[in-house]
């Protein structure tokens, strides 16, 4: 069930509640220290927060959703990935995807790609920044992509080497950085080597991905104290899901350590099928309200992201992961 959100911009519900304004921005100041004043968000929801539904979303939906996407004030928007429809059937019609979305001025479409293979049809498709996604766990890199850390370190730097001839930016992933479902406690120390490697081959930002939202500010602290020694905070990103619920306490962490670039799904929407175990990404609404209370400055307009979290709910037939959607409905109910 989505919400009805006609009626919710009607009434100005979330300007009491939320403490925002109606372009969904704030005035208030930050009142904790070592917080940047603007943060990126990178809205994964149309790629990771879609690959783990069972049923196949139509096409067109996801392009619409994609397109709403587009218009919030979002300058980079994950829109799919170029791997193998038998491993990932969701992501099959990535091609159409992306020949099929309208590209907006200022907004950046990247896409997922595992090897050469998919980096070629992703760039014959018109992608024009793509990523790479490695993990710091040997189960998970085989579970997910049929390879060690190392063999997948030899393929990405193929595909890297061949972006960067084109002029493509690569972002590079790194999965299990707070723990792994198959082996536990992964070290810093190995979250830290494998970074190194990928921003080393050319990856202009390393997204360190909590895949099962195991982790916590303590661990967060830690895992990011280590890879912080060898890449700069201005080329790291978090990515967080919300399994345990402490996604949005390790974002500020993250953030009052120097990372001001933060992934996150429409409507909590996500999880990676080769995890096991793992659940949505932090909502990119209840990422919003938290920033817009800290006065940092999106660009992102909290009502358009709803508006786009309660199309593609309605359209898959869910109900909201984001507490701040939520809570703005039963407001409004009231
Ligand atoms: C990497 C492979 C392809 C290796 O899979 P493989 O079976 O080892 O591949 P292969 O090279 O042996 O080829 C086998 C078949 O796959 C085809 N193939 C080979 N490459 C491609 C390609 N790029 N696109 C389309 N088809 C491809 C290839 O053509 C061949 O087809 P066949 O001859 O059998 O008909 C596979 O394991 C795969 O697709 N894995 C993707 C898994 C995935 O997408 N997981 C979710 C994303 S990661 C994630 O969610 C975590 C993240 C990023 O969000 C961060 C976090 O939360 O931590």
């Amino acid at each position: 069930m989505g919400l009805e959100l006609t009626t919710l911009r009607s009434r100005p519900v979330l300007r009491s509640r939320v403490g925002c304004l109606a372009d969904g921005t704030t005035q208030e100041t930050s009142q904790l220290s070592g917080l940047p004043e603007y943060v990126k968000i990178v809205e994964v929801g149309p790629r990771d927060g879609l690959q783990n539904e069972k049923v196949i979303v139509p096409t067109d939906i996801k392009i619409e959703f994609i397109n709403q996407l587009s218009q919030t004030g979002l300058s980079v928007i994950e829109v799919t990935s170029f791997v193998s429809s038998k491993w990932v059937p969701q992501m099959a019609d990535h091609t159409e995807v992306m020949k099929g979305i309208h590209q907006y001025p200022g907004v950046r479409y990247p896409v997922l790609t595992p090897n050469l293979q998919g980096f070629h049809r992703a760039v014959a498709a018109g992608a024009t920044e793509i990523s790479v996604f490695g993990a710091a766990s040997e189960s998970f890199s085989k579970r997910n992509i049929n390879c060690s850390i190392e063999e997948s370190m030899e393929k990405f730097e193929e595909v890297v080497k061949s972006a960067r001839h084109m002029n493509i930016p690569a972002r590079g992933y790194v999965s299990c950085a707070l723990g792994c479902p198959y082996e536990g406690n992964i070290t810093p120390q190995k979250v830290t080597e494998v970074s190194k490697k990928l921003y080393g081959m050319g990856c202009y930002e390393i997204s360190l991905g909590d895949t099962t939202g195991v982790g916590t500010p303590g661990s967060m602290k830690r895992m990011l104290e280590s890879v912080m020694k060898e890449i700069p905070s201005s080329a790291l990103a978090v990515h967080c899901h919300d399994t345990y619920g402490q996604a949005l306490a390790n974002i500020l962490t993250a953030l009052q350590m120097g990372i001001n670039v933060v992934d996150s799904a429409v409507s909590g929407l996500g999880g990676c099928p080769y995890a096991k175990g793992a659940s949505g990404n932090v909502a990119t609404e209840d990422l919003i309200y938290m920033l817009n209370g800290l006065g940092l400055n999106t660009g992102v307009n909290l009502y358009k992201v709803m508006e786009a979290g309660d199309f593609i709910c309605k359209a898959v037939n869910k109900t909201t992961n984001s507490k701040v959607a939520q809570a703005s409905f039963n407001a409004r109910l009231e």
